[in-house]
């Protein structure tokens, strides 16, 4: 997940970023993340379930978690940074009201990913990228309805952010194939779905196609 983490010869300049559906039953689940993961490059996955039991994430991690792996792809889990460690992840994602960055480095170690919600918020991005997470997450940027979102961010954050600090920006918030764009040039290192990939109307592997093919078309426009 660090800048060009290499999954290829020459990763793109911005990169898919999945976050899994909310609820999702774990058998029947793997089989559309092996169609997203097959579909196209992908840089991470993060599972992210809300209102479930520790033992459910468990059992998700453990059916879910290899099959990222296998494929050089890192996977993340959302909110639980001790579970991410007994359960092998790659790393955990944390917003602002859940268990603190530094908690969770000490937690998870030096070489696991460690990534922090920054909502809209220079100041708060600045904290983070200061403390050592290894990417700081911007958002929303569109409606959406997979979460309720209090906060709405703009492009301009992208453009300010990536030409002032090495530690790479996720984009997050209603993207879809055909609102990616400004997002791209403005110099998001990755964009990360949900709707747009599990909600795809030809299933996750046509969702995977579409937002590559917009995020390629976008860096041949903005480069010329
Ligand atoms: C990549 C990424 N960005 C933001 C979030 C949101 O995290 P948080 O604010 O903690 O809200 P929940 O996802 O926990 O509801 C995220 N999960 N991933
Ligand atoms: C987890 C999260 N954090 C801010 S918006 C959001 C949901 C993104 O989902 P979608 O891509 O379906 O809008
Ligand atoms: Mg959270």
């Amino acid at each position: 997940m660090a800048k060009g983490k290499p999954a290829q010869a020459e990763p793109p300049a911005c990169r898919l970023y999945l976050v899994t559906p909310p609820a999702l039953e774990p058998a029947a689940f793997a089989p559309l993340l092996r169609e997203a993961l097959d579909a196209g490059d992908v840089a991470c996955v993060q599972l992210r379930l809300k209102d479930c039991s520790e033992d459910d994430i468990r059992r998700a991690c453990d059916l879910l978690r290899p099959i990222a792996q296998e494929r050089d792809v890192a996977f993340i889990l959302n909110d639980h940074p001790r579970l991410a460690r007994e359960t092998g992840c790659d790393g955990v994602h944390v917003g602002q009201q859940d268990t603190p960055y530094r908690e969770a480095r000490k937690i998870l170690g030096n070489d696991a990913i460690v990534g922090v919600t920054c909502h809209d918020s220079r100041h708060l991005a600045m904290i983070a990228g200061e403390e050592g997470a290894d990417y700081v997450a911007f958002g929303a940027f569109f409606p959406t309805t997979t979460k309720t979102a209090e906060y709405k961010a703009e492009p301009e954050l992208l453009s300010w952010w990536s030409e002032l600090m090495e530690v790479p920006c996720v984009a997050i918030g209603g993207i879809t194939a055909d609102n990616c764009a400004p997002l791209v040039t403005a110099g998001a290192d990755f964009l990360a779905v949900v709707n747009a990939v599990w909600g795809h109307p030809q299933g996750p592997g046509a969702g995977v196609r579409a937002l590559n093919a917009a995020i390629e078309a976008a860096l041949a426009g903005s480069t010329g």
